[in-house]
This record gives structure tokens, sequence and C-alpha cells, in this order.
């Protein structure tokens, strides 16, 4: 006892404590510096600061500052995000060599802290949000089942229905083309009320204005927020943690979306018990006595259906529609209907599309908008369970890499002119300088490797249906209104960078339909065909 009280009384003397505080706060910065991988050897690393590493320099916009750096770092370096160290990969060519041929040992994903532990603390992670284990092995392979080519085309009366809703509602509230139109909602409520009847066989059955679309697509943009690699500073700098009230948000949305998860759950169970049911995957899973899936497994697929292409799916073909009505979109609505009708001179591409693919200018201008629009620029994070070799660096097991599509995407090592917005690099055939980009892998849009985007095929229905269909229908044109004009610019286009998915900043444009009385027919079949759903 009087043995530390003469130590204490040592360190607070006037001569001890000076040193004394500064030893004390080199400890705690040394800690506090600490990252979860040391630095990687051989590897490039951008100079940052202490505790923050890099994240302060990464500002806003990660995915053109990391494109920044590779010009004079190389296509793949480490940086410091706070307390984690994280690989980016820049070029098409250091993705495809880390995401596909390394695809084995990169096959995990990292947990961060505001969506792992605040957001999902009572609803669980959706497949892309799930470290590899057991678990997310069996509900991946539960939902990529039925999400597979023959699974995708059964689905296509429901993207039939959905697509003629949201074309005719477009038709009518643009009056025959008087009213220029934000085309974002119709969107929206085509792509959650096709995974909302394929998942639980309920659809959105209002209009833009649904109180449940509204619910659904706010609170998931917002947890999209939460996900982002970008938005949260607290994933990496533990300290930040401890501000108060830090987490009222996450919370707040968290118990929102539990709403709405249960409702819907409850709404298929209620209807199995009553024998109401919609043929629909968890329902599949619920009714089928092999299934192997625990209710939170059930609640993890029906979340990864809400979430994953609520965004993606409207925000590449609202892009798609902005670029159309562009003038250079004009001569690309000329192209793509004159390719539409060689292929059906019958008038009967709104139906035909529903079976096939085939119209090749088509099915390119669906890669080159996933390549340009570029809406998830920075891909869903991976970790490594087994070590990468890159160069003369060896990464260890545990390390997070994030893929920069949006770099990859204007790689002109690897694109022609990547900044032109050019579906014919997409059609094969070999007077195009890079239609080899139009074979293996076209472009990042779906990820890569082994957690690539499972719903690769309905989007790709979604967005073929959905272009075919206002081509035929439509003239898209420039808004009256040059301040209603969108942003021709993949990332100038977004109201919030710092967003995992593209949010772009509201636009509007004209629509002129083609032809009234062809237009309603198309219409009416639908109608006709769909009555059932
Ligand atoms: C145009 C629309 C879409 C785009 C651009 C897109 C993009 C992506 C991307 C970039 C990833 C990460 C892949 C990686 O890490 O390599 C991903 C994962 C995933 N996507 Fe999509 N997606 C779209 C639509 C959909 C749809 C409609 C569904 C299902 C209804 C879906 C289900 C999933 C799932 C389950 C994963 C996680 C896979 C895993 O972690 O193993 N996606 N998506």
């Amino acid at each position: 006892m009087a043995q530390s009280q003469s130590v204490l009384s040592l360190l607070t003397s006037p001569t001890v404590l000076p040193f004394f505080l500064l030893a004390v706060i080199y400890a705690v910065l040394k800690v506090l510096d600490r990252t979860d991988i040391p630095k990687i050897k051989n590897l490039p690393e951008i100079p940052g600061i202490p505790i923050l590493g890099n994240l302060h320099q990464l500002g806003l916009n990660h995915a053109k500052v990391a494109q920044e750096w590779s010009k004079k770092y190389g296509p793949v370096f480490q940086v410091r995000m706070g307390n984690r160290r994280i690989i980016f990969a820049n070029t098409f060519d250091s993705v495809k060599n880390l995401w596909i041929t390394n695809q084995s040992a990169l096959i995990s994903r990292p947990m961060l802290h505001t969506f792992h532990t605040v957001v999902s603390s009572s609803e669980g992670f959706t497949i892309g949000t799930s470290p590899w284990d057991e678990s997310c092995k069996v509900r991946r392979k539960a939902a990529a089942t039925a999400l597979n080519r023959p699974a995708v085309q059964s689905y296509m009366p429901i993207i039939d229905y959905e697509a003629t809703k949201s074309l005719k509602e477009m038709l009518l509230d643009s009056t025959d083309g008087e009213v220029d139109l934000d085309p974002n909602a119709y969107f929206t409520r085509y792509a959650l009320s096709t995974s909302l009847t394929l998942n639980y066989g309920i659809k959105i059955e209002g209009n833009v204005e649904d109180g449940m679309l509204k619910e659904i697509t706010h609170v998931e943009r917002i947890v999209s927020n939460f996900r982002s690699t970008s938005n949260n500073w607290a994933d990496y700098v533990p300290l930040l943690r401890l501000k108060p009230g830090g987490t009222a948000k996450p919370q707040e949305y968290r118990k929102r979306r539990a709403v709405y998860m249960h409702k819907l759950l409850n709404m298929l169970k209620e209807r199995i018990a009553n024998g109401t049911d919609q043929p629909c995957i968890s329902g599949n899973v619920l009714k089928d006595p092999e299934a192997k899936l625990t209710d939170d497994e059930v609640m993890s697929i029906g979340l990864t259906m809400v979430s994953a292409g609520l965004d993606t799916v409207p925000g590449n073909l609202i892009m798609c529609i902005a670029y159309l009505s562009s003038p250079h979109g004009q001569d690309i609505q000329k192209r793509a209907l004159a390719e539409i009708n060689k292929v059906y001179p019958n008038n009967d591409a709104w139906e035909r599309c529903l079976h096939e693919e085939k119209v090749p200018y088509l099915t390119a201008l669906v890669k080159e908008t996933l390549r340009f629009w570029s809406v998830i620029p920075i891909c869903l994070p991976r970790t490594n369970t087994k070590p990468i070799k890159w160069g003369d660096a060896v990464i260890p097991a545990g390390t997070s890499f994030y893929m920069n599509a949006y770099a990859a995407h204007y790689d002109d090592t690897h694109f022609k002119s990547p900044y032109d917005f050019n579906p014919d690099r997409y059609v094969a055939d070999d007077s195009v300088d890079d239609a080899a980009a139009s074979r293996g892998t076209p472009h990042y849009g779906y990820g890569a490797g082994s957690r690539m985007c499972i719903g690769s095929h309905l989007a790709n229905r979604e967005l073929y249906t959905a272009f075919l269909r206002l081509i035929t229908a439509f003239e898209v044109l420039p808004p009256k209104d040059k301040k209603d004009e969108a942003i021709m610019d993949a990332m100038e286009c977004n109201q919030y960078p710092t967003s995992l998915t593209l949010d772009p900043k509201p636009f509007k444009v004209g629509l002129r339909v083609r032809d009234r009385a062809v237009v309603d027919r198309w219409i009416q079949e639908s109608e006709e065909r769909t009555k059932h759903l």
C-alpha cells in the first residue's frame, strides 16, 4: 500500500507528470492506431495519418478518389480505413485476377459494426452480407435454385404483369406525352412488387403512391446507406461508437424494417394455413418437410429478396431511360427499334420478349447500362478465407477487399472510350474493336466470382423486358424544362455518393406514345394473360 502511494506521488510530481501523461497518450494512441491486419509487405500503401488512416482522404466519393490513387500507386493498393486494412482493386484485370482467379479464397464477407451489430440485431443478415459458413451456404443454395435460369423463365408472367402495370400508369400519367415524368417510382414498384410476388406471393396492389411501397423503399434506402462501405466511420473507428445517440437512427430503421418483414411473413403463413397462398419461394421452403432451413434462415431469404433488387433494378432502368432522353439517346432508340422490328416484323415483340431474348442490340443495351451507370460503384465487400498472392505480396486470410467496380468499368486499358455510352461494344461483331467485351465477363455490375449476384438472370429479364416494351411503346424525349434534365455522369447523378447503391438525383423525361391503338392492344392482351395473378 505504502509502495503504491509512493509510485503515485512520483508519477504526479511536477517533473514526472508531463512525461507520464505523454507516455499514457502514446500508449493509448498505439492501441487505437492498431489495424486488424498488419501492413502487407510488397503492396503499395497510401500514406495516411494515425487512427483514421486514409478515411478522411477518401472523402465523399471513395470510388473516384481510389480511381485517382490507382493512377499513381498502381491497380491494387492497401489503405487503412481506421483500424481496418483494406485492399482496393481498381482495374478490370486486377479485379478478374483477385475475384475470379482466386474465387475459392475470396468467398467470405466482412462484418461491419453499424449494419451487422445494430441494424441486423433482430432480423439477421441478408445472404449478401453474411460471412461464409454452413448457414450462408444453405441459404445461398436455396435462393440460387429459386433464381436460376429455368426458374426465372417460370416467373415471366409476373414480369409481364408488373411491366404492363408500370407502363400503363406512365402512359396515363404522362397524358399522352403532355406531362413529363420522373420514372423512378414506377420502376421501383416494378422491381419491388416482382420480388414480393416471387418470395411471398404478395404484390403491391396500389399505384406509385402506395403506403407499403413508400415505407419499404424509404427504409431499405436508409438501410442500404448503413451497409455502405463509406458512410459509417464508426465501422472503422471503434471510439466513435461511444458517441451518445450514435445508434439511434440505425435502431429506428431496424424496428421499422422488422414491422414489414414480419407482416409479410405472417401474411404468407396465414394464407398457407387457409390454403389461399400463391406458389412462392418462401412458401415452398415453409411447406417443404425436407427443407432444413430454420425460421431465421427463411427470414434471411425474405430480407434478401426484398432488398437485393430494390435499388439496383430501378437504378439501372431509370438511368438508361435518362440516357435515352439525351440527344445521343435518340439515335440509340432509333437503332434499338429498328433491331426489334427486324426480329419481330409482326409487331409481337411485346409478348415474344417473355419467352426469348432475340434482339442482340437490346441485350447489349442492358450490359452497357450495367457498366456505364455502375449502380454499386464499390461492390459488396469481401474477405479472404485463405492467403492470396498478388505479385510479391501475400495478403493474409481475414483481409477486407473492396472492388472498385466503377474504376474497372471506366478502365481504358480494357474498354475503348469508356466514358462513351455505346451498347455496340457488347454486340458480338468483329468490326467493333472491343467486341471481346461481349465474351467472358462483360462487366462487374453483378460482381464476380464465388459470391457473384445470384439474381442476375432475374434482373436481366426484368431489364430486357422493360427496355423492349418501353422503346416499342414510347419515344423517350428530353424534358420540356431544362432544369429537369438528368445528369449523364455515373457519379455526378448520384444524390448521395456515399450510399452503397446509386441514388439518382430526380429528373424527368417526356414520353410520346408511338401508336396509341397498338399500345392499348398490347396492354389489354397482357392484362388478359395475367388476370389470374
Ligand atoms: C440490376 C440488378 C442487380 C444488380 C446490379 C446486382 C448487383 C449485385 C452485386 C454487385 C452483388 C455482389 C456480388 C459480389 O460480391 O461479387 C450482388 C449480390 C447479390 N445479389 Fe444482386 N444485383 C441485382 C439484382 C438482384 C436481384 C433481383 C436479386 C434477387 C432477387 C439479387 C440477389 C443477390 C444476392 C442474394 C446477392 C448475394 C450473393 C452472395 O453474397 O453470395 N440481386 N448483386
